[in-house]
């Protein structure tokens, strides 16, 4: 370990200093022709608490075998609890590396910079206009082809059977059983599409890993979906729900992972977030799950994913994946 310590006014120019001094320099220097050592920084600082001193300190113990990608290899540490206007005071502070940054964040906007509670969302310029006034069902597809071809934007909502995605419309939406819901998984088999505010699509897919489901509906619906989810030109994000009462299943991974690998826009909507079940039978907490799901996809997406607790119960994050999306849809029409 290397100690540093630096004092430096704002974090830009305090990543900017490091690379060029210190994170440069050592990549440059003499290493090994087939491994080469990555500086693994840690900056003692809370996201959003006020700027600087920061203490900084080295690790070149990492060995990254030449070829394989370079990270930035920065990590943001909290130091203490530092306020955060944004957060409410029960959360825990997020460090910078594990937020999602959305489209029209600039760097130098980072240390005023708020984040979405129940989620590692920071908000953009972009978030207005959330609230869904109007929603209304267009149509139920079987095949891409036969899906309305306005050009609105659109959000997907995908999951496992009986995770809760037509309950989460129904919660979005502020209506009972716009879209149908049902104890018995398996109940949602077409493409549905709900048009909001007249200008953006809410669309409900089949749920996946639907044990009863013949193997030919199975593999079905993986062809379909992935040539949604490839070819769908209006598709802005992907929100992948995942329920939080339980420890992921490996459905859910491989969905996660696939999404990862082919770069799909998406966000990890982590539901039934109200449910908590007794510890006693080894049961973990909403927030238990949701960081071991964390672990087991991180190594492969390139940036943190978005990812937010939602409940349909209690309406738990209903307002903040709204901004969200607010955010990501109002940055699409305008680039
Ligand atoms: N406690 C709790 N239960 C929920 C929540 N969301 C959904 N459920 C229940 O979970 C069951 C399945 O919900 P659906 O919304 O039909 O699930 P789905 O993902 O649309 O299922 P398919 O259409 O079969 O793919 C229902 O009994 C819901 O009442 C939630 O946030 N909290
Ligand atoms: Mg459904």
């Amino acid at each position: 370990m290397l100690p540093h310590f630096l004092r430096h006014p704002n974090m830009s120019q305090l990543v900017f200093h490091l690379h060029h001094h210190i994170v440069s320099p050592l990549l440059h220097s003499k290493h090994s022709p087939t491994s080469l050592y990555l500086p693994h920084i840690i900056i003692n600082r809370t996201f959003g608490g006020p700027p600087g001193p920061y203490r900084v300190t080295l690790d070149v113990s990492r060995r990254v075998t030449q070829g394989s990608p370079v990270l930035v290899p920065l990590k943001y540490e909290e130091e203490q609890e530092t306020e955060v206007a944004a957060e409410s005071s029960s959360e825990m502070p997020i460090p910078l590396d594990r937020l999602f940054i959305p489209p029209g964040v600039e760097a130098s906007q980072l240390n005023t910079a708020k984040r979405l509670e129940g989620s590692n969302i920071v908000i953009s310029p972009y978030a207005y206009d959330a609230q869904i006034e109007q929603a209304e069902f267009i149509k139920s597809s079987s095949r891409v082809e036969e899906c309305p071809m306005n050009g609105y934007p659109e959000f997907a909502l995908v999951g496992r059977s009986n995770v809760g995605k037509s309950s989460l419309v129904n919660s979005l939406v502020r209506r009972k059983q716009l879209a149908m819901t049902s104890k018995k998984p398996g109940k949602t088999q077409l493409i549905n599409h709900f048009l909001i505010n007249n200008s953006w699509y809410l669309v409900d897919l089949p749920g996946y890993g639907y044990a009863i489901a013949p193997r030919a509906v199975r593999t079905e619906w993986n062809a379909f979906t992935k040539d949604y989810f490839l070819n769908r030109k209006a598709l802005v994000c992907v929100l992948l729900l995942i329920d939080a009462s339980i420890p992921a299943k490996e459905i859910d991974i491989e969905c996660a992972t696939w999404l990862g690998q082919n770069q799909i826009p998406m966000a990890f909507v982590f539901t039934k977030c109200d449910k908590r079940k007794k510890r006693k039978n080894g049961n973990k907490r909403p927030e238990e799950n949701i960081y071991d799901f964390q672990n087991l996809i991180r190594e492969f997406y390139q940036e943190t994913p978005p990812w937010i607790m939602t409940s349909s119960v209690t309406n738990q994050g209903r307002d903040e994946l709204l901004l969200h999306i607010a955010q990501l849809k109002n940055y699409w029409l305008t680039h």
